[in-house]
């Protein structure tokens, strides 16, 4: 299986695909606001940024998640100890209508900075064409290893998600006075990472399906294409109500930062939830959106879940999913929105973590007549689990659905037996109430 695929491997892939990744040795440090210092060496850029400081319990795919808008502003802490081996590959597909033009999840990467315990010297990987210190380096992103990254998620388990300086250099020998720390959930960073024009996908696709996009992984826009859906991805804050009857449904993507800096689009949200029955689904960011227009609030996590292995348990039956199994998912949040007992009218919970208890999906009631969905998990995964990945196929069943004959075919009324009030009394309120 492996030597058909290496057939297809451009030669300049297959001759860098075992050399060791250039490690520079200068000192480096993680400085948090909390008065607490790690210090290693440096294998990245040589320069010192200032960011927020989170972990992420995924074993694989640095790769796809450095390159995830969602972690802008992010110092991406790696709890796996050894990152690397299998180095970077080249980050280019054939850009056609068919194709966002990238391997990965965005043209560029987009933590701020990277912490490892071990960064792996020597990659080996028949689609790596370099290795990630390089990568590192050629985006101009510093990077540290040789540092205790199972200390520093502890930390932040306790304290929470904390601002740090990564210090490369000079620099790493002595912390930032607490003032000189940058917050970037102050910033509107959906603002920076989404399209700031139109574009399409696909135009020819069978259905279509407008994107607006808080800062969309390009999985989200491939698997949507890949069911055959055209395409238009719109800026986050783009007026949809004044185009939206061209359209045969809604999806709004992932994004970075808080979600309250994009009130604007959850309130236009809101009026076309009311006016407009067509189906509307929403992934992390978009999730939290469609949350924030139905009447909920979203609250920020003491630190959040980014992982690749979060399970939730499905409260209601929709399409491929169904109440009472548990599905592995892939995580990258701080927020959530916040269990609410009752949840407002028309709106139901989808999905609760197996974890602890917040909120991981919401759903339009069957009576309510609506096609409404938020997941805050990735069904595109990249990386992660597949387990919920035919939410993209129910989405874009439903879509046409509509387009047809204007009935539905994946949405059934839940008949499982799964005590959802009584898991929201006893487990899920408790647990949230003792974390607020
Ligand atoms: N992946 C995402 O869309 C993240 C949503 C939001 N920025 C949060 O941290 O909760």
């Amino acid at each position: 299986m492996l030597g058909r695929s290496f057939i297809h491997i451009p030669r300049l892939a297959r001759g860098l695909a075992t050399q060791s990744g250039p490690l520079t040795g200068v000192p480096a440090a993680l400085h948090l606001k909390t008065g607490q210092s790690f210090h290693g060496r440096s294998f990245g850029a040589p320069k010192s940024i200032y960011g927020e400081t989170v972990f992420s319990t995924s074993i694989t795919s640095y790769t796809e998640s450095m390159t995830d808008p969602s972690y802008r502003g992010q110092i991406l802490v790696f709890t796996t100890p050894l990152i690397g081996n299998y180095g970077v590959p080249l980050n280019k597909a054939p850009f056609d209508s068919q194709d966002v033009g990238v391997v990965l999840e965005s043209q560029n990467i987009q933590c701020s900075a990277v912490i490892v315990g071990d960064v792996a010297e020597k990659f080996s990987h028949y689609t790596a064409v370099e290795s990630l210190a390089s990568w590192c380096q050629r985006h101009n992103v510093p990077a540290i290893t040789g540092v205790d990254t199972r200390a520093i998620t502890r930390l932040l388990r306790d304290q929470g998600t904390t601002l740090g300086r990564v210090a490369i250099g000079e620099d790493a020998s002595a912390p930032p006075a607490e003032s000189e720390f940058w917050d970037p959930s102050a910033e509107n960073l959906v603002d920076q990472v989404s399209t700031k024009t139109p574009y399409q996908l696909n135009p020819t696709g069978s259905v279509k399906i407008a994107v607006l996009d808080f800062g969309a992984k390009a999985n989200i826009l491939r698997s949507l294409v890949r069911r055959d859906a055209a395409v238009t991805v719109l800026p986050w804050n783009y007026d949809f109500n004044a185009i939206r009857d061209q359209y045969d449904g809604l999806f709004l993507t992932n994004g970075p930062g808080d979600p309250a800096h994009c009130m604007e689009a959850a309130l236009k949200l809101r009026r076309t939830l009311q006016e407009w029955d067509k189906p509307v689904f929403g992934i992390c960011m978009g999730h939290q959106i469609i949350g924030m227009a139905a009447g909920l609030d979203a609250y920020r996590m003491t630190f959040g879940n980014r992982g690749h292995n979060q399970p939730v348990l499905a409260l209601a039956s929709s399409g491929s999913i169904k109440a009472g199994r548990v599905y592995v998912t892939s995580q990258n949040h701080q927020y959530a929105l916040k269990l609410e007992d009752p949840f407002p009218a028309g709106w139901e919970p989808f999905f609760i973590n197996c974890n602890d208890s917040s909120v991981e999906g919401i759903k339009s009631t069957v009576e309510s007549g609506k096609k409404v969905w938020g997941v805050q998990f990735h069904p595109e995964s990249a990386g992660g689990p597949l387990d919920t990945i035919e939410m993209f196929t129910d989405f874009v069943l439903e879509c046409k659905a509509h387009k047809l004959q204007n009935t539905s075919f994946t949405t059934e009324k839940s008949t499982e037996s799964i005590p959802v009030d009584t898991f929201v009394q006893t487990v899920a309120k408790p647990r949230i109430a003792a974390q607020a």
